[in-house]
């Protein structure tokens, strides 16, 4: 069974080549202490998900993944292994090799962290690749041209942005702001422009639907910061675009330095081109039209923003040669 995984910080997608995409869930665990300190997995990705802030007491969510990278390492194996499990490793031929994604700024100490739990959870061989190469080949770009290419990833954890080109990464920035702050910035906003505290996923819906809305009114629920009693408030999509705009600015600067590091001749190439957005966030509203402004460059999002890692990943098995070229191992 040939895999290719994205495991983010927010999401886990998996897919293969024949069956395109086998999970795609949020990246979170539900655990029950046993006895001897032993943990047993309740609930992985949407389950799991579904009962953050409302597990009972004894049992805790836990997300695996910090800034996209591995901070425990058997926290992490014990995730993969159940994901595989889920995604239907028991009905697959074994072995099971992988291409996974890792942030480009992650360091070799961080992508051997994930390798390993990795193996240890039953994948092997098992290679990393670059989320901004994953994303590229899944968006049928090929980065073992001679033309550079230019690729904005915009998570949950991390945002980075990466200039590749035959078989090399020319320049790269890394942002720990990304979706995880535009939604404490929506929670924050309620919160004191409209006296309301939310939780974490409502703050979140409040702006993935502010970016489906052309600017409406959106309901959201939560506690009134006074009385402490439930109460429904409604926000306009375009408040929530301010909340964010902030983060989002920050984001952009910090990416846009990338430039900075590129030839007149690699610009032109980009310039020509274009710069290609994937990962949850591009979603944002103005997000974008923010990119482009500061970048001084067409900026175009991809068609499948949340899974063109995974899909990257599973097709990039198969190319030696570009797996030679930017794999790490
Ligand atoms: N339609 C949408 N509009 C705005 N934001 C969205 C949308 N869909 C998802 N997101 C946001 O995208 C983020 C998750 O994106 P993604 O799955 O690409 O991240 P990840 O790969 O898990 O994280 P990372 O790459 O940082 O490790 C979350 O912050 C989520 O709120």
């Amino acid at each position: 069974m040939e895999l290719g995984i994205d495991l983010g910080t927010a999401n886990t997608v998996v897919g293969d080549v024949r069956h395109g995409i086998l999970f795609d869930e949020p990246t979170v665990m539900l655990l029950q202490r046993g006895r001897a300190r032993r943990e047993r997995v309740l609930a992985v990705g949407r389950e799991a998900a579904d009962l953050l802030g409302r597990a009972p007491t004894g049992y805790t969510a836990v997300r695996p993944l910090s800034d996209g990278v591995v901070t425990d390492l058997e926290t992490a194996r014990t995730y993969l292994r159940s994901v595989l499990h889920r995604a239907g490793r028991r009905g697959w031929s074994l072995p099971v090799r992988a291409v996974i994604g890792v942030p480009v700024g992650s360091t070799a100490l961080e992508h051997r962290a994930l390798l390993e739990a990795a193996e240890e959870a039953g994948i092997r061989p098992v290679t990393a690749l670059d989320e901004s190469i994953a994303g590229a080949v899944g968006c049928g770009l090929d980065p073992l041209e001679r033309r550079v290419h230019m690729v904005v990833d915009v998570g949950g954890g991390t945002a980075e942005a990466a200039a590749f080109c035959f078989g090399g990464v020319l320049a790269h920035r890394t942002s720990k702001l990304a979706g995880d702050e535009m939604t404490l910035a929506v929670a924050r906003y309620v919160r004191e422009q409209h006296q309301l505290h939310v939780g974490e996923l409502e703050a979140e819906d409040l702006k993935i639907r502010s970016g489906a809305e052309a600017d409406g009114p959106l309901v959201v629920q939560g506690r009134d910061a006074a009385s402490g009693r439930p109460r429904l408030a409604t926000v306009q999509a375009g408040e929530v675009a301010d909340a964010v705009r902030p983060i989002t600015e920050e984001i952009v600067r910090t990416l846009a330095a990338c430039l900075d590091d590129l030839a007149p001749q690699a610009i032109a190439d980009v310039m020509a081109e274009g710069v290609l957005v994937f990962g949850g966030s591009s979603q944002v509203r103005g997000f974008a039209a923010e990119l482009e402004r500061s970048l001084g460059l067409p900026v175009t999002v991809a068609e499948r923003p949340l899974t063109c890692v995974a899909e990257g990943a599973a097709r990039s098995l198969r190319n030696r040669r570009l797996l030679s070229a930017y794999g790490r191992n």
